[in-house]
């Protein structure tokens, strides 16, 4: 029998209710060791919160869940201490003797050495989200929890980091939950997306498209129909009555 490949996270019947609400309500999921899955549905589904319990930073949810080995999150925004230097935020809670090296090593992944000693009210935005990825990646992450972290950029800034989380993925190959509202981003970058709704997991779609992938690549525009429809988003402006 062919090994099964090791999970990285589980989760069997999570649920987590804000006053009468249950926001989510029986949420099965299972990420694969080096897997990115990205996390899609309107505003206000439960996305966020989702997260949140895999990082360990919700602890009213029920039901069972684990994540195994270590595990890092990128939010939206950079969350940059503005008194410390790049290099010290990424070395930031790094134990070892060599924390300012692989802080050093994380930062030129991320194409940003010469910026080391800058403060981080010296950087641009998409600089300082490629920080905040230096600063998950220097704690070797098994899993990445990111929540919209290309969503405050502008669109080019936005394809140049989801280029980079690209390379980043193929190098470490960590496994990735990934949530985000563009569906381009989720079909350029996961293996599986997963559409919440109505507190549960509404759909769950393979992304079976060849790498590097391409928005005009043969196969990219049915998914991205078939998905923007799950999402009761209409294709085209005229199909709204524009
Ligand atoms: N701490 C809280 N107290 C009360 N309600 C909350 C809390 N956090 C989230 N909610 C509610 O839970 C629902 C889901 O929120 P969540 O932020 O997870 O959605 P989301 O899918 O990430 O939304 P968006 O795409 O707008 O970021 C929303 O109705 C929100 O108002």
């Amino acid at each position: 029998m062919a090994a099964r490949t090791a999970r990285i996270v589980s989760a069997t019947g999570v649920r987590r209710v804000f006053g009468s609400t249950a926001v989510l309500d029986g949420i099965d999921l299972a990420i694969a060791k080096g897997e990115v899955v990205a996390l899609l549905g309107a505003s206000g589904s439960g996305k966020s919160t989702l997260l949140r319990i895999l990082a360990g930073l919700d602890e009213e949810a029920t039901g069972e869940f684990t994540t195994r080995g270590s595990q890092a999150v990128v939010f939206q925004e950079h969350r940059l201490l503005p008194w410390k230097r790049v290099a010290d935020n990424v070395a930031l809670g790094v134990r070892g003797k060599d924390a300012a090296v692989r802080a050093a090593t994380a930062l030129t992944e991320v194409g940003l050495a010469d910026r080391a000693r800058a403060w981080p009210a010296e950087l641009s935005g998409g600089q300082s989200q490629r920080v905040a990825f230096a600063r998950a990646l220097v704690r070797e992450p098994d899993l990445l929890l990111l929540d919209e972290p290309f969503g405050a950029l502008d669109a080019l800034t936005r394809l140049r980091m989801q280029a980079l989380f690209g390379r980043l993925h193929a190098h470490h190959g960590f496994a990735a939950l990934l949530v985000t509202h563009d569906v381009d981003e989720a079909l350029l970058l996961a293996d599986r997306l997963l559409v919440l709704d109505a507190g549960r997991i509404a759909e769950e779609i393979d992304v079976d498209l060849p790498r590097p992938r391409a928005v005009d690549a043969p196969g990219f525009g049915a998914l991205r129909r078939k998905l923007l429809s799950l999402l009761h988003v209409p294709a085209s402006p005229e199909e709204d009555g524009f």
